[in-house]
């Protein structure tokens, strides 16, 4: 039956034993990129559902980041037929809805981080919060890119499966050799111990009762080009964790895999009016991934000067509530909404991205009131904590993506262009020689058709600010040490303690307008210094956020310090001047947001919620007299 899923093709007898298991089963599955994990998960469940008769409550499905719980969605709401109400979570998604879940009148949640969230929540399940949970424990538990599961994730699923697993069936998955998220454990010995740690210990756990599986057949890669790297995943599962051994075997394996992206053709140079036009005119998907985030902004400046439309791919962490949340907020006018109002709104909204059936579903998970009715307060109060389900914060996808081979882990294009890289010291005990070969490996198997490199010029004046200062920015630095150029765009760059115009209610309410109206994902911005006064001793003084000669926002307190300690040229420096403006920043959304009854009712908004751009991008300083972009001399 699996086999009838998905549409064009049938399941490979491994892959219709793994999917076809009984529901009780705890299963391992390690394999290679592209041989078709994440299809069989979804055979999985449309099996757990179809023939076990699960209801899709009764299965908890987890994975790494938003954009493979996009992908497994995007793929169930294709091809599945009774596994359509399962819904998949992020680990972070999921920590935060189990708490809210446990109390949905808890006030502590507002301002904690993802990891203190993961962290209460091991408490949680420790003590037994989801058997005492009115549906019960779930009877499956789905685990995809488990290689990726380090430090605290990796805690929180170890108590789960210990506590739950026993009385019901798991399926993991995941390949040793796409194992690239481990520099979220600092300490390189440490993090050595983390490699394949979770494997092991399934292993340890569950010992001959757990029915191990691997796949061996790549379906991915279409053409020779695409499957160039696939003969040296084997090698990378095998790689020792720790030592010299690894080290040494790491720069081996980074050197054939530079080989293999030196065989593949150059796709040229940007300048080139050709090789634009190959970029705006295909009619595939495509993603050019680069080794850090100082490229990705370089080269998003370059497709921003050739008018190449595209899309920087963000960080797995980040959850923004999409701008039709707002608009349904206003356009209710009572605390409690039916499923036949909400239905009515929705289908007037513009820029939504899923059906209004499935969208009741994911809000009713936070903001649920009786008799099927959305409680309007929860739901704002979900907004503020940024607590929406996973599958509520995504984003429309771009046909040409640009991102770090890390963020674009899990994922496929039908073309993929990637940025070359410099052979390691094999001498520097500092560098993660085994990371930085997966993290290769990872980028030469996403592409399904075309693999190309593109050798970008040495970007010495792209400079990550963390090792200097601390701060998770990259800024454009000059040949001085002290030369400061420009800066990246983050997610906190915009206040959102209140409403953009803030207090002038006829100003707010035009902003909202404008915001609603004409403004576009992509559209260019600039960031204008409003005075002279630094806001306090730490922070510069506030620049507002300029869209076609209009004010819509102004920048948060973290970008005034963050600006601020990158324009000293040492700690406790004072800063003599302050860039006048700062161009080549774009909107990367317009999001919800959140606030207080008291800001709100002040700015004349008839509820708690306001939309506000969110920065994306390269931002350069031009400075007083300066027409053109310069050089800070403090
Ligand atoms: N039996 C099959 N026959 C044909 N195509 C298949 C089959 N199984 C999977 N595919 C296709 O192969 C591609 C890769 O599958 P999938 O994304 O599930 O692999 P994966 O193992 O999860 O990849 P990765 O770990 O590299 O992210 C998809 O386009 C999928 O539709």
């Amino acid at each position: 039956m699996t086999g009838t899923v998905e549409p064009g093709f049938s399941l490979t007898q491994a892959q219709a034993e793994i999917a076809e298991q009984d529901w009780d089963a705890w299963v391992l599955v390690t394999a290679g990129a592209g041989t078709g994990k994440t299809t069989t998960l979804l055979h999985r469940l449309e099996f757990l559902t179809g023939v076990e008769e699960l209801e899709a409550s009764e299965i908890l499905v987890l994975s790494f980041s938003r954009a493979a719980v996009r992908e497994l969605r995007d793929r169930v709401d294709r091809h599945a037929v009774s596994a359509r109400r399962v819904r998949a979570h992020t680990f972070d998604g999921w920590a935060s809805s189990l708490l809210y879940q446990m109390d949905p009148h808890r006030g502590d949640l507002g301002g904690t981080s993802f990891d203190d969230r993961i962290l209460m929540a091991i408490d949680a399940i420790d003590a037994g919060v989801i058997e005492s949970f009115e549906n019960g424990p779930p009877s499956h538990i789905v685990i995809d890119e488990v290689q990726d599961l380090v430090g605290v994730r990796r805690e929180m699923v170890e108590v789960l499966l210990d506590r739950l697993g026993r009385h019901c069936g798991f399926t993991v998955v995941g390949d040793a050799a796409q194992s690239i998220y481990g520099f979220q454990i600092p300490d390189l010995t440490q993090r050595a111990a983390e490699t394949n740690r979770f494997f092991d210990w399934v292993r340890a756990t569950f010992g001959d009762e757990l029915l191990e599986a691997s796949l061996d057949e790549n379906f991915r890669a279409r053409t020779p080009d695409a499957r160039a790297a696939l003969h040296l995943g084997p090698k990378l599962q095998a790689l020792p964790s720790a030592g010299d051994a690894a080290r040494a075997e790491g720069v081996r394996l980074h050197t054939e895999l530079r080989h293999v992206l030196g065989t593949m053709p150059s796709f040229g140079s940007l300048d080139d009016p050709f090789v634009q036009s190959s970029l705006r005119e295909y009619d595939g998907t495509a993603a050019i991934l680069c080794r850090t985030n100082g490229q990705v902004l370089w080269l998003s400046e370059q497709l921003n000067k050739y008018q190449v439309a595209h899309r920087i791919q963000r960080s797995p962490r980040t959850r923004p509530a999409p701008a039709w949340v707002t608009e349904l907020v206003n356009a209710t006018r009572s605390s409690t909404m039916t499923e036949a109002q909400f239905t009515e709104i929705y289908g007037s909204l513009p820029d939504t991205i899923d059906q209004a059936g499935r969208v009741w579903r994911s809000l009713r998970k936070v903001a649920s009131s009786p008799n099927n009715r959305l409680d309007v307060g929860a739901l704002v109060k979900a907004v503020a904590e940024e607590r929406l389900p996973d599958e509520l914060t995504a984003i429309p996808v771009h046909p040409l993506v640009l991102s770090t081979v890390h963020r674009a882990k899990g994922l496929e294009f039908d073309r993929v262009i990637i940025v070359e890289q410099d052979a390691l010291d094999a001498g520097d005990k500092d560098a993660d020689s085994p990371s930085e070969a997966r993290l290769l490996y990872v980028g030469l198997t996403r592409a399904r058709d075309d693999l190309y490199r593109l050798s970008l010029p040495r970007l010495w004046e792209m400079r990550n600010a963390q090792k200097s200062t601390k701060i998770a920015r990259w800024y454009v630095g000059g040949r001085e040490k002290w030369m400061r150029r420009g800066v990246e765009a983050s997610e906190r760059d915009v206040n959102k303690t209140v409403p953009p115009g803030y207090p002038d209610g006829a100003v707010v309410r035009d902003i909202q307008t404008h915001l609603r109206e004409v403004v576009q994902i992509g559209d260019a911005v600039e960031l204008h210094r409003l005075h002279d006064l630094p806001m306090a001793p730490d922070q510069t003084p506030p620049y507002g956020i300029i869209h076609e000669e209009r004010e819509i926002g102004e920048v948060s307190e973290c970008f005034r310090r963050e600006l601020h300690r990158l324009l000293q040229p040492f700690p406790r420096a004072e800063v003599m001047s302050w860039p006048e403006s700062i161009s080549g920043l774009r909107i990367d959304l317009v999001e919800s947001v959140a606030g207080s009854d008291v800001v709100t009712e002040r700015a004349g908004l008839i509820t708690q919620m306001w939309l506000a751009p969110r920065l994306a991008g390269l931002g350069r300083f031009h400075w007083r007299g300066d027409s053109k972009e310069s050089e800070v001399r403090v």
